[in-house]
C-alpha cells in the first residue's frame, strides 16, 4: 500500500472548496467554493488566486475548448470568461432550484458536459445526471439519468470511453457505469467500490466525494470527513493512501506541468467551532506531488 502525505499550498478557508481543474494552456488550476458562491484560479507560479463572485452556488465547472470555462450554477448553465468577468447564462437549471443543486460534474471525451445534481435534504435518492445538449437552435439539458442516489459525486470518464464512474457520498457507494462516448448512452451501472458507513469499520475513513482518474487507469477518490484521498484499482481495490491534514477533502485534480502534481481541495462546513481551532487549514488547496500522472481534462465543445 502506498502512502503520501499532502501539505497546504493555500490557506483560502473556502466553505466548501470544490471541483479543482488543471488548465493545461494557463498552467494554473480553477476551482470553486460552492457555498462561498466563488469561483477561484490559483496560479502556482506566484502563489496569486483570483477569486470571482457569482449570483449563486456553483456546482462545477469546466474548461472550454474556445477559452474560459463553463459552470453549472444552481440556476443554471453558464459560460465564464474570466479575463471580462464575464458570466453569461445560456440554460436554466432542470430542476426545482427551491431544494436541488448541481453538484460534481465534468466533461466526456465528446466534449459534453455532465453535471450531477443533489437533492439537498437528503432524505431520499433524487439525485439525477443531466448532460449539456447542443442543438442547432437549441442548447439545453437532455433527459435526467436518475441514478438513485443522493448526492451524486465523484465523476469520471475513462480513457477508453467505455466506462463512466459516480459516486454517491452518503451511501459509501462508487459505481462504475458501462458508457458510450460516441453516443453519450449510460449504460449498466455496477458496484465498483464501497466504503464503511460510521460504525462499520473501527476507524472511519470518510466517504467517496469528487474524483479522478490517472494516466494507469486508478481512480482516485476524496474521502469526506475521513481526512484522505484513497487511489483505487481498475478492480476497485485500494491501493493507495494521501493522508491530507484535514477533515473534509473534497475533490481533486492532476496538475502541474508534468500532471504528477496532486491538488485536493477541502471544506469548513459542518465542522464544529472545535474541529476549526483544531484544523484551521480545514478550506485550504493542499498538494503533493506523485510518481503516478493525471491525464488532461477533457475540453468543452461549445
Ligand atoms: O460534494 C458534496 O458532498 C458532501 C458530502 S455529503 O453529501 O454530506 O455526504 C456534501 O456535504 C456537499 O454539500 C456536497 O457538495
Amino acid at each position: 500500500m502506498r502512502e503520501w502525505q499532502a501539505e497546504l499550498v493555500l490557506d483560502a478557508r473556502a466553505q466548501l472548496g470544490e471541483c479543482p481543474l488543471w488548465s493545461v494552456a494557463e498552467q494554473c488550476l480553477y476551482w470553486i467554493d460552492i457555498a462561498g458562491r466563488r469561483l477561484h484560479r490559483y496560479d502556482p507560479a506566484t502563489s496569486l488566486d483570483r477569486v470571482w463572485w457569482v449570483p449563486c452556488e456553483p456546482g462545477c465547472i469546466a474548461l472550454a475548448e474556445k477559452g474560459g470555462l463553463v459552470a453549472a450554477l444552481r440556476d443554471g448553465f453558464y459560460r465564464f470568461y474570466p479575463q471580462e468577468g464575464l458570466l453569461d447564462k445560456l440554460a436554466d437549471a432542470p430542476y426545482d432550484s427551491r431544494d436541488m443543486r448541481f453538484n460534481d460534474g465534468r466533461c466526456d471525451s465528446a466534449g459534453r458536459f455532465w453535471a450531477g445534481a443533489m437533492y439537498e435534504p437528503r432524505t431520499a435518492e433524487l439525485a439525477a445526471m443531466f448532460c449539456l445538449e447542443r442543438g442547432a437552435t437549441r442548447l439545453g439539458w437532455g433527459p435526467q439519468q436518475d441514478l438513485g442516489v443522493k448526492v451524486s459525486n465523484g465523476l469520471a470518464f475513462a480513457a477508453d470511453g467505455q466506462s463512466l464512474f459516480q459516486s454517491d457520498t452518503p451511501n459509501h457507494v462508487i459505481y462504475r457505469f458501462a458508457f458510450d462516448a460516441a453516443s453519450g448512452q449510460v449504460g449498466e451501472r455496477k458496484v465498483f467500490a464501497r466504503l464503511p458507513a460510521k460504525g462499520e469499520d473501527a476507524v472511519y475513513g470518510g466517504r467517496p466525494d469528487g474524483a479522478a482518474l490517472d494516466a494507469e487507469g486508478c481512480y482516485w477518490s476524496a474521502q469526506y470527513e475521513g481526512g484522505r484521498v484513497l487511489r483505487f484499482s481498475p478492480q476497485g481495490e485500494i491501493i493507495g493512501i494521501v493522508r491530507v491534514p484535514v477533515t473534509r477533502p473534497t475533490m481533486i485534480a492532476f496538475g502541474g506541468a508534468d500532471l504528477r502534481t496532486l491538488y485536493i481541495t477541502s471544506a469548513r462546513e459542518g465542522a464544529s467551532d472545535d474541529e476549526l481551532a483544531r484544523q484551521p487549514q480545514a478550506g485550504g488547496l493542499f498538494a503533493v506531488r506523485l510518481d503516478v500522472a493525471g491525464r488532461p481534462e477533457p475540453l468543452y465543445q461549445d
